[in-house]
């Protein structure tokens, strides 16, 4: 039996990290296993400008435990008056790695996001021409389509048209929740990568709602029936270069989550090493942990390895079931099975 597992220091393709006291909180529990991540703009306003993002990326880094050298990767959220000149010229100095598009109303703090889509095809385009990645919220807003539907309908309505009509746009489709968007990806060339949260490997809908109402289980794309939870499994630990990891990790207090309209979002940045060992192990696939977490999305953002590694021995982890906020306690995510993988 394998007792111990070196990997070169994982990424995380998709994390909240808010601002302020929850940024300062919440913070450290990505930048102690993670060398990278790439940083959601969905503030409150959001981070539409490249000098959003310069300020953005100062206050994380400011932020950051003493002798850290967590890198963020910063993101700009794509809204209809988005200046494709702005956007190059902040990838072209090296800011920005990717466009963040959110359908207008899909999530928390979409708001501003997208309506129209003719409005912003000079910025895909301008993104296809110098290669920057699109990362995707992959949910049709429309409120006649089944909460359960949306991603699906998504592919079909949205994402294969934008893709169509722009040509050399190289999207990322963020935290897939079905079989359908395994599907999807793997009949498409490498200009289309997936991510794959840590939560949706471990719970599908009867965890939400089966026995009791459970709100820290609820996050956005809503998990789906058991084939479609078994379907991301199968895709993650299958080592194929177009997935990778992408957390989602979304801080939201109790008092934010627990009440008549909680809010969507799981946090997972404290335990998900170890809660991925875990799932990886289960899978017979723990050779592959490696190439979701730590090869598959540098590749796909043109961007080396990390240098570093990471150890993780047998041995039940120590963590806190909350970690404590200057607006509240946030919860981690209670993957329901005792761990049995720590970081060294
Ligand atoms: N995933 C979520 O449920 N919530 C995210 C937004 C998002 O990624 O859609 C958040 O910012 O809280
Ligand atoms: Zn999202
Ligand atoms: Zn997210």
């Amino acid at each position: 039996m394998t007792r111990t597992l070196t990997i070169r220091r994982p990424d995380d393709w998709h994390l909240h990290l808010r601002d302020g006291a929850m940024l300062r909180a919440v913070l450290p529990e990505t930048a102690r296993h993670f060398a990278r991540a790439i940083i959601m703009p969905n503030l409150v306003p959001p981070v539409v400008t490249g000098a959003q993002a310069k300020a953005y990326r100062d206050r994380i880094i400011a932020a950051l435990p003493e002798g850290s050298d967590f890198t963020p990767l910063m993101t700009l959220y794509l809204t209809e008056d988005t200046d494709p000149d702005d956007v190059a010229a902040a990838q072209a100095e090296g800011l920005v790695h990717a466009v963040k598009l959110y359908p207008a109303g899909a999530t928390t703090n979409s708001a501003s996001g997208v309506s129209n889509f003719d409005r912003v095809r000079p910025v895909l385009e301008r993104m296809a021409e110098t290669g920057l990645p699109l990362c995707v919220h992959g949910e049709v807003t429309d409120p006649d389509i089944d909460i359960f539907d949306r991603e699906a309908v998504f592919i079909d309505r949205v994402l294969d048209p934008i893709r169509r009509a722009t040509p050399g746009l190289r999207v990322v489709m963020e935290h897939i929740t079905t079989s359908d968007a395994v599907a999807y990806a793997r009949t498409q060339g490498d200009d289309l990568a997936a991510t794959i949260t840590t939560h949706h490997l471990v719970i599908n809908r009867n965890h939400i709602l089966a026995g009791g109402i459970r709100p820290h289980y609820y996050c956005l794309p809503v998990a789906k029936r058991e084939t479609h939870r078994l379907a991301l499994r199968e895709a993650a630990t299958s080592g194929e270069p177009r997935f990778f990891l992408g957390t989602d990790s979304a801080p939201h207090t109790d008092a934010g989550k627990l009440q008549p309209c909680g809010c969507a979002g799981c946090f997972t940045a404290t335990n998900t090493m170890s809660v991925l060992a875990r799932v990886f192990e289960e899978d017979g696939a723990l050779d592959r942990l490696e190439a979701f977490t730590s090869r598959n999305g540098p590749a796909f953002y043109r961007l080396p390895v990390n240098e570093t590694t990471l150890t993780l021995v047998k041995s039940t982890p120590d963590y806190p079931d909350q970690i404590d906020t200057d607006d509240g306690p946030v919860t981690v995510f209670d993957p329901g099975t005792p761990l049995t993988w720590s970081v060294t």
